[in-house]
């Protein structure tokens, strides 16, 4: 039986893509309740009505929150413990990529993270009433090497695995029966990369050329990453990079990453 049996779980960014995925695939672990919160309403309710059709109704939530505002990210943390009691996972996923839109790109795909981490621990944690529970950061692989065509992009997800290395053996986190983890995706069968190659992005062209007929991983990939990372007791700070031709859900440690756009890719597993 999955872990992830009987848990309640909060998935940002759950609307579509990646956090969609996440949803249904916790939903066919037989999760107790799924959470969803997101910005996009009319996405978001459709995604409700999809997962309540195929999963039933009462096991599945939309709340609309954009997760820049701490204070409604809390409401709903809050709301999501007053209906179900309980909080066991949460999912800081909600992103986006637009390079012209700096500072939003670092509240949405960093302050956001860190926000959603801390609130993780207060309303999960052994010291407030909680269970413990497992925290999972959604960053990119270019988190772990630069990317010269999506600097700040890059910025905001080398942020989150920093952030997700140091507060994952943070004493108040610790102490408070609470892992921290996130994974570091190659490109993803989303709209995320088609959308920011095709709409007021800086640098379309070069953007094009690079991801154009490159391997997308599965949602699969991902979402079987993510399990094994919410299932293994002992993954605790842990980036795991998720890339195509690699095994995932086993896990894939890197130890030494040295990107070059012209140059091929050099990298060292552990
Ligand atoms: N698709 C990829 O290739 C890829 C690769 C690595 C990492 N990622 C990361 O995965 C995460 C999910 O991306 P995706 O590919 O599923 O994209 P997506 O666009 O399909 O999903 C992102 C979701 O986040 C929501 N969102 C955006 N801003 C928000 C806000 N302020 N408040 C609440 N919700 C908000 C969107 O409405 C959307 O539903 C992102 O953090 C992204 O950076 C994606
Ligand atoms: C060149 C910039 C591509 C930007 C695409 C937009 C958003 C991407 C977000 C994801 O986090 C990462 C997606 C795609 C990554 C594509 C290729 C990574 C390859 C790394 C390498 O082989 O060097």
């Amino acid at each position: 039986m999955s872990e992830i049996n009987g848990k309640v779980a909060i998935i940002t960014g759950g609307a579509d893509g990646i956090g969609e995925a996440l949803a249904d695939d916790f939903l066919n672990r037989q999760a107790k309740v799924i959470y969803i919160i997101d910005i996009n309403e009319k996405k978001g309710q459709e995604t409700l009505n999809t997962l309540k059709n195929k999963h039933g109704a009462g096991r599945i939530q939309f709340r609309k929150c954009d997760v820049r505002y701490t204070d409604l990210l809390e409401a709903a943390f809050k709301d999501c413990m007053d209906q179900y009691g309980q909080l066991d996972v949460v999912c800081n996923n909600a992103g986006i990529f637009n390079e012209y839109t700096r500072k939003l790109t670092i509240d949405v795909n960093l302050a956001a993270v860190i926000e959603g981490t801390y609130l993780a621990v207060k309303y999960m944690g052994t010291q407030n009433g909680g269970k413990g529970g497992v925290v999972v950061n959604t960053a990119s692989i270019y988190g772990l090497c630069p990317q010269k065509l999506s600097t700040v992009y890059a910025a905001s997800k080398h942020g989150v695995v920093g952030f997700t290395r140091s507060v994952a053996f943070e004493p108040d986190v610790v102490s408070n029966g609470v892992r921290v983890v996130a994974i570091c995706p190659d490109a993803v069968d989303t709209t995320l990369v088609p959308i920011a190659s095709e709409i007021g992005v800086k640098y379309t062209k070069e953007i094009k050329q690079f991801t154009a007929g490159r391997p997308l991983l599965k949602l699969n990939d991902v979402t079987s990453t993510v399990v094994h990372l919410i299932e293994d007791g002992s993954a605790n700070g842990t980036t795991r990079l998720i890339r195509v031709g690699l095994a995932c859900g086993r896990g894939t440690l890197i130890n030494n990453l040295i990107y070059d756009p012209v140059k091929p890719v050099q990298i060292t597993y552990l």
